[in-house]
């Protein structure tokens, strides 16, 4: 017996305004999408990644003040329809296009669907406290000006153990690697708020990088807002990088330095060239922060003849590692850039977002430029509304819950009516699910309608039935 048990609607209409800024409310999706020019404000001058990221974080003014991206980012097309127009659609090539394919990497619960939502400007991707939220790789299409970035979000890396341990799909493991052989860049995202994790690279990280040596790649140390003492950052970037970055010998110093106003520790991070061809302006950081006695991190001279020919080596490019070799590597020694952001707040990501459209190569968009994702609005949705259910529902309860979309049309004013079931294997989740008074499953109805707003820029009305599977 499948008797509907609960129902909860959401319909927020006051909000969209706030949200459409770019055209009238309650136009039909695509002359939304007219209305929102991807392609408006002229690219800034390049800025290193590094210096500009770290500054910032460190509270070092920039050098230049970083122009912000205007954003202008395409809603979802609300009918599949549409939506397989717009995917089939020629892309509306510019004179000179440019393309650049990123895969984004790391641990689950790194913050990649995060991430990958602020370089898109619109949430797209489910994003939940729970590991495990993005269960396989879609893609997300950035178009600015003449470039287009495709962004590669992919489930968290885990082994076949952990997989077979929380009945992962064979997808989970396989879809980062098959965005890896796509990817001209990739992104490891490692999260510096996990004190258990942060010091090192997962060794599914490590294999990733060392099976495609010559995918560029960039450390992102993201959550950095969790982290009180900004100078652990510096110590893991050393760890994770190995001390070396771009070919180039990072030096950590911490020493006491006495100022005037008080006797705070000096901190200081120093990329410098290899020792045969040392630049004289080797780029340094500095601050002043609370580090502990003794954290220094420069070279001894007992080990500096080693270094020196591993950064030889990183400098030559990414050797042939085996199994036995990755299990004795903490970090990876060929990143060739290192940002530091909060990517929820969405602290420095623009600083990210300019570097990575520099590293655009000239060649064919993929994508129209009317496209923000692959994938279809149903499946936006489904992903929304299960992360709510991950968020608000405890342990493994979520896991155990089927969706199934009972109506998705447009109304009389061009809203978007969904009615969605989701089945329930026992009562007791039953109960959980909708709460006392409803109060769960109105909430869910509510933030996950809020946000179907906002990716497709329209009114939506969104009923979720709680039932029974028969
Ligand atoms: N404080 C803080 N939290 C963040 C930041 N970035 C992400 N988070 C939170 O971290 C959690 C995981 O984020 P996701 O983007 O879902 O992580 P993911 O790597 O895609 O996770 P999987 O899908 O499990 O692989 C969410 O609760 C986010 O809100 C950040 O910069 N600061």
């Amino acid at each position: 017996m499948a008797a509907p048990v609960a129902v909860a609607a959401a319909r927020a209409v006051s909000r969209v305004a706030r949200v459409a800024a770019a055209g009238p409310l309650l136009l039909g999706p695509a002359r939304l999408l007219e209305s929102c020019a991807p392609r408006a404000v002229p690219l800034p001058a390049r800025c290193s990644g590094s210096s500009s990221a770290l500054g910032s974080i460190l509270g070092i003014p920039a050098e230049k003040p970083a122009g912000a991206l205007g954003q202008h980012p395409p809603p979802v097309a609300t009918s599949k329809e549409e939506q397989d127009r717009l995917l089939c659609d020629q892309p509306d090539q510019p004179q000179n296009p440019k393309v650049l394919r990123i895969a984004i990497i790391g641990a689950p619960n790194a913050g990649k669907s995060t991430l990958s939502n602020q370089l898109l400007g619109r949430k797209v991707f489910p994003v939940s406290k729970k590991v495990h939220t993005t269960r396989c790789k879609a893609q997300g299409v950035v178009t600015y000006e003449d470039t287009q970035l495709i962004i590669l979000d992919t489930p968290g890396l885990t082994s076949p153990f952990k997989a077979k341990r929380h009945k992962l799909d064979e997808a989970m493991l396989t879809d980062p690697w098959d965005s890896m052989k796509r990817a001209d860049l990739v992104l490891v995202l490692v999260d510096v708020s996990d004190h258990w994790t942060r010091n090192c690279l997962s060794e599914e990280v490590l294999k990733c990088l060392s099976q495609f040596p010559q995918i560029p790649s960039v450390l992102v140390l993201n959550k950095v807002d969790l982290v009180k003492k900004k100078f652990i950052l510096l110590e893991l970037v050393t760890e994770l990088t190995e001390g070396i970055v771009n070919g180039k010998k990072l030096e950590v110093k911490s020493a006491f330095k006495h100022n005037s106003s008080s006797s705070a520790k000096s901190l200081q991070i120093i990329q410098a060239s290899p020792p045969e061809r040392r630049a004289p302006e080797s780029h340094c950081l500095q601050e002043t922060a609370q580090a502990p006695e003794g954290s220094r991190l420069d070279n001894s001279s007992d080990t500096r003849a080693s270094e020196s020919s591993l950064v030889t080596e990183a400098a030559q490019g990414p050797k042939h590692y085996g199994p036995g070799d990755l299990k004795n590597m903490k970090g990876w020694p060929y990143f060739q850039e290192i940002f530091m952001l909060a990517a929820l707040h969405g602290e420095e990501v623009d600083t990210l977002k300019r570097y990575l459209l520099m590293q655009a190569k000239p060649g064919p968009w993929e994508f129209h430029s009317g496209v923000l994702t692959s994938q279809s609005p149903q499946e936006i949705c489904d992903n929304i509304i299960r992360e709510k259910i991950l968020e608000y529902l405890p342990l493994e309860v979520p896991y155990g819950v089927i969706q199934v979309t009972e109506m998705w049309e447009e109304g009389p004013s061009g809203e978007l009516l969904i009615v969605q079931n989701l089945l329930v294997p026992r009562k007791s989740h039953m109960m959980m699910l909708i709460g006392r008074g409803g109060n769960v499953i109105s909430r869910i109805a509510q933030e996950a309608g809020q946000d179907l707003m906002n990716a497709f820029l329209c009114e939506v009305r969104l009923k979720l039935k709680v039932e029974m599977k028969s």
